[in-house]
């Protein structure tokens, strides 16, 4: 999700390159947090060009346009991700038509597996930095040649999580009474499909990674890039399974069920950091 404010990126022209004019508003399914928007207008991927198509079971896809508590924002209902076949640029490429449309601030959200040992299925971990294993391969979304419009060839991303932010959200866990859900951790991306194997669990662990996930770390990359203020967060749907004899394996089911579970409290959540953003930007 991401707030929209004046300043659109000079050169880029929306409407031109992306012939938003054609997009058909369109509604039918949402989240609660984008169906709770005001004067909605939505927008199936399917129905932009040369955007790609959420493949996922529980990932809608379509963009939303509305209030949030009377703040203009831009949802993403659906994200895309490395494992349903997309090149990574093109899993980032959401990111760059909001840059295109005027937006500053990104609130990404993910479910995770929690790795860390004292987090619960329920918590709420805020990034404050992410290990991007694709990275490590090469499947970086900035590969390629660089685009100057949106921002430099090497760009510094050892402060993408913004530390004010940061320090809000905590806040604002604490005086909604869910203090004790709220944890502050890294996140790392990995290609998926497949969840992870219980050794790849204990190597991570070495690296300091609190909870894992196969989204967000290349969208923030690609925020970052662009000059974009990012706020981000985790809720732990799951706890990873680190060792052998654990009955129950990793599985989607139990992903989505914590998340439909807690959709309240992080609609509400996200509702009172857009309210904080837009007191003190
Ligand atoms: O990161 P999001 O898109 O929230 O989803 C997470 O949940 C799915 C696995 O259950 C994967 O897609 C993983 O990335
Ligand atoms: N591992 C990887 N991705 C995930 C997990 C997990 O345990 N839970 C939700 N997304």
């Amino acid at each position: 999700m991401a707030l929209i404010s004046k300043g659109r990126i000079k050169g880029l022209d929306l409407k031109k390159e992306f012939r938003i004019r054609s997009m058909k508003p369109y509604s039918s399914f949402a989240s609660p947090l984008a169906e709770s928007l005001a004067d909605k207008e939505c927008f199936p991927y399917d129905s932009v060009p040369n955007f790609p198509v959420s493949t996922v079971p529980g990932h809608r896809g379509q963009l939303v346009f509305g209030l949030l508590d009377g703040v203009p924002v831009m949802c993403m209902q659906g994200r895309f991700h490395y494992y349903e076949g997309y090149p990574i640029c093109k899993c980032a490429m959401p990111i760059r038509v909001m840059k295109m449309v005027g937006i500053n601030y990104l609130i990404a959200t993910n479910a995770a597996g929690g790795l860390n040992e004292k987090y619960k299925v329920g918590d709420i971990m805020i990034i404050k930095d992410h290990v991007n294993f694709l990275g490590f391969a090469g499947v970086n979304p900035l590969r390629g040649p660089n685009d100057e419009r949106f921002g430099p060839r090497f760009p510094a991303v050892s402060r993408a999580y913004d530390a004010k932010l940061r320090a809000a959200a905590m806040r604002i866990g604490k005086e909604m009474g869910i203090g004790h859900q709220i944890q502050e951790g890294v996140y790392t991306c990995l290609g998926g499909p497949s969840f992870e194997t219980v050794a790849e669990l204990a190597a991570m662990k070495i690296l300091g990674i609190d909870a894992v996930g196969m989204s967000t770390t290349y969208e923030v990359i690609v925020a970052c890039h662009s000059g974009m203020t990012v706020f981000a967060f985790s809720l732990i749907t799951n706890k990873c399974v680190t060792t052998y004899d654990e009955e129950v394996m990793p599985n989607h089911e139990e992903v989505i069920q914590t998340g439909k579970e807690n959709e309240e409290v992080l609609k509400a959540f996200v509702s009172r950091i857009v309210q904080h953003i837009t007191q003190n930007s």
